[in-house]
């Protein structure tokens, strides 16, 4: 099975018995209403009246590439209901709120989402089947429906823009984005819960330790515990301490000897304290130092941590047989790998800086993948949705977005409420499938002024998780590094996201 972004089954298997349950489900309604039955009652639910085609949008006039379509779409230029090839694609970015944008357009009566990734543009095996195999995916569509497809590493791909433009030079692209720094977080707690999904053990969490961590911190606060009730302060020379060459044994050998507790053997473990250690530090150190001067003070937050790893090593001498994924600040994808093949797996190098070729923050460099979308297609056939926004005020997006394929205003306000429960918006007036496995149906007790008239559905839990922890200093390191990238993509589009610089 091929993996969608979302991790779930692209082709094939339970999935693929969705869709095609929602297309016999789609295509009934789209019959009713070719035939002439098409005075759906109004306790019908929101697809019923979705699927039946729009005189008015057929009246309107052509929207870009409507009659543009390659030969390979037979059925364009017919009422038939049909599978069609799409005319919208949201090529990513990936963690940016595709599959939220892609739900609230498919409220829409003249849009027809394709509910799973198809991955035809970016991966070679797809694109090899042709574009007939790419319309078989799609789903069953009346000529006045547009249909849409996301796959977010389309934006990524180098060879995508090309093939894209070879299927339809006049599809309608949509991007949404987001501050790149939050997109990076979402993207790694993608990461780690992929990898625990599939039972895969975390080279992360065995080679870079939350407990090497913990003892590191240790040590800080068995020195400093008198001053545990505020800001520790650590002069310069204690730095030094604290901040060792990550190739100096010597450093690994402090914490051992000296530090609360001995960490089992292994070089594995040796290796990764020191170069946690000097990570972990050395940004706090870096920024510190150019605030005070040469007297670093810790935050409070950070106390807090210490106090808690403190006790837990004093009750656990053996730190290193706990698996136990512990509450404190999660540093482990900002950490360098001892092995040099994975050293693309972390963003932050040894000596404090951003790690370029880490994948995950690569994706964050919109400015870099734009200039091949511009390069092949013009501007006035993308638009961009402001990730962020959509998470706080879906509603006034959404109508942008409306604008931009020129389809009547059609989504309401209404059609959304924000779910205290999962702390986001959710939907109302959806069509009732719930067999796609990224959205669930929210409880009618939850929103009973909802149930009463609508269906609503939140987004699946893979959608709006936890974000790793990671302390400001780091954050501070990514946006004043991603900075000058931003105000590039800006300048590109035309368009300020106001993203944080410090
Ligand atoms: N209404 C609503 N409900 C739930 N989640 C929402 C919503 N709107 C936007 N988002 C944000 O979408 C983020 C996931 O982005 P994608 O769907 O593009 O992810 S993926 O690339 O397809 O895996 C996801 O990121 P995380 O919060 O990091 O999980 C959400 O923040």
């Amino acid at each position: 099975h091929q993996l969608s972004q979302d991790g779930k089954a692209a082709i094939g298997g339970a999935t693929n018995e969705a869709i095609e349950r929602r297309q016999r489900h789609s295509h009934r309604y789209l019959l009713m209403a070719a035939a002439g039955s098409g005075s759906v009652p109004a306790a019908a639910s929101a697809i019923e009246s979705k699927q039946q085609p729009s005189p008015t949008a057929k009246e309107t006039a052509p929207r870009n590439g409507e009659d543009n379509n390659n030969n390979n779409n037979q059925s364009s230029t017919s009422d038939a209901v049909d599978r069609r090839l799409p005319r919208l694609l949201i090529i990513g970015v990936r963690k940016g709120g595709t599959r939220a944008l892609l739900e609230m357009l498919n409220l829409h009566r003249d849009i027809a989402m394709v509910p799973v990734e198809v991955h035809f543009f970016d991966k070679f095996d797809n694109y090899q089947r042709g574009l007939d195999w790419y319309r078989s995916q799609m789903p069953l569509s009346s000529d006045a429906q547009l249909t849409v497809e996301k796959s977010p590493s389309y934006y990524v791909t180098p060879e995508v823009p090309e093939r894209v433009y070879a299927m339809n030079p006049h599809v309608q692209l949509v991007l949404i984005v987001r501050d790149p720094v939050t997109r990076l977080l979402s993207d790694f707690a993608q990461i780690e819960a992929s990898r625990a999904a599939q039972n895969l053990p975390n080279r992360r969490f065995q080679l870079l330790d939350y407990d090497i961590q913990e003892v590191v911190v240790a040590v800080v606060v068995k020195q400093k515990k008198t001053s545990l009730a505020g800001t520790v302060t650590i002069d310069k020379r204690e730095l030094h301490i604290y901040r060792p060459c990550p190739t100096s044994p010597s450093a690994f050998e402090f914490l051992t000897k000296q530090g609360p507790t001995t960490p089992k053997k292994g070089a594995g473990c040796a290796r990764s304290s020191s170069t946690l250690m000097k990570v972990c530090l050395s940004l706090s150190v870096h920024t510190h130092l150019k605030r005070t001067g040469g007297i670093v003070e810790m935050s409070q937050e950070s106390l807090s941590i210490s106090q808690e790893s403190d006790s837990r090593v004093r009750q656990q001498p053996s730190v290193h047989t706990d698996r136990a994924k512990p509450r404190g600040i999660d540093r482990s994808h900002f950490a360098v790998q001892t092995q040099p093949s994975k050293t693309h797996d972390v963003a932050l190098l040894p000596n404090g800086e951003v790690n370029t070729q880490n994948r995950a923050l690569h994706v964050s460099l919109y400015a870099k993948f734009l200039s091949r979308w511009l390069h092949v297609f013009p501007r006035r056939q993308l638009h961009i949705v402001d990730g962020d926004r959509l998470i706080r005020d879906p509603w006034p997006e959404l109508q942008k977005v409306e604008r931009f394929l020129g389809l009547e205003h059609l989504i309401r306000r209404d059609q959304f409420y924000f779910n205290a429960t999962k702390g986001f918006y959710c939907l109302t007036g959806t069509p009732t499938d719930v067999s796609n496995d990224n959205v669930t149906l929210a409880t009618a007790d939850e929103n009973s002024h909802h149930s009463h008239h609508y269906h609503h559905k939140c987004l699946a839990g893979s959608k709006g998780r936890r974000h790793p922890q990671v302390p400001d200093e780091v954050i501070s390191v990514l946006r004043q590094f991603f900075a000058p990238h931003n105000r590039k993509f800006f300048a590109m589009v035309g368009q300020d996201f106001d993203w944080p610089e410090q």
